[in-house]
């Protein structure tokens, strides 16, 4: 039997993941499970975890780790049949640990990216908040600036992309992803990218992908999400 394949997407804000899990889902055939999805989803539809979360959101904070892993381990769950991609979790120790407990990962990316280029990606960063949908200005632009593509809905620019709040966030993310890093370091599946641009960083990801997706899957290849 075909074993599936699990993998997650790790990195500062703006350093890409939402970009390159997008070109993973599309290539590779996995499922993209984006976290900043799951609570917006649970915020709609107005779960107990959804308005737990979203009194955490509106300060600007990440939401706890019990709230995030009562939202998100149901989820995966229902994925036992497909490959995915998790894209935003773990982004703690102790996330990565309930990870651990409830499935075997078989790489871990790192997105290495210096602090100028993500301030710079931000400036430009504007979203779709009901789809999560992501644009940049300059990378990825809409075809009608400050339009949706699809809905035709206006995109907005969140308060913590300016640079100011980004500074701190970005230091937040230093001192709580490095034990997660290390964690997925000593099990031997950490794979660290490092560079300013997506396009040269996206022919390495593709090429250890191709390595390890084809001989742990076969038929169990599933529609990307999006
Ligand atoms: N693993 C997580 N742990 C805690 N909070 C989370 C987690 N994932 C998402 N969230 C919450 O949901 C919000 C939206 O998440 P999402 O990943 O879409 O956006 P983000 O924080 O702007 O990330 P990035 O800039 O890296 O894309 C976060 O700001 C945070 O409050
Ligand atoms: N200029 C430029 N922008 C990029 C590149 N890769 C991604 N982006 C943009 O940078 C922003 C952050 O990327 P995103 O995928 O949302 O990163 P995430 O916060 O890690 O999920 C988005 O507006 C992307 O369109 C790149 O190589 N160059």
């Amino acid at each position: 039997m075909s074993k599936l394949f699990r993998a997650v997407i790790m990195g500062p804000p703006g350093s890409g993941k939402g970009t390159i899990s997008e070109r993973i889902a599309h290539s590779f055939g996995l499922k993209h499970l984006s976290s900043g999805d799951f609570v917006r989803e649970n915020i709609a539809a107005k779960t107990e975890a959804g308005v737990q979360a979203k009194t955490y959101i509106k300060k600007g904070l990440l939401v706890p780790d019990h709230v995030m892993t009562r939202l998100l381990l149901p989820r995966l769950e229902e994925m036992t049949k497909y490959s995915w991609l998790l894209d935003g979790f773990p982004r703690t120790l102790a996330q990565a640990e309930a990870l651990n407990s409830a499935c075997d990962l078989d790489v871990a990316i790192n997105l290495n990216i210096p602090l100028e280029t993500l301030k710079e990606r931000l400036r430009h960063r504007w979203i779709h908040p009901p789809s999560g949908r992501v644009y940049n200005m300059c990378f990825n632009p809409p075809r009608v600036q400050g339009i949706d593509d699809i809905t035709g809905e206006p995109l907005i620019q969140q308060e913590d992309d300016r640079p100011e709040a980004l500074v701190a966030r970005l230091r937040h993310y230093k001192d709580v992803a490095k034990p997660v890093t290390d964690f997925y370091k000593a099990k031997g599946i950490l794979y660290t990218f490092s560079d300013t641009e997506t396009d040269r960083i996206w022919p390495y990801i593709n090429t250890l992908l191709s390595t390890k997706i084809p001989t742990i899957q076969s038929d169990a290849r599933c529609a990307s999400t999006h």
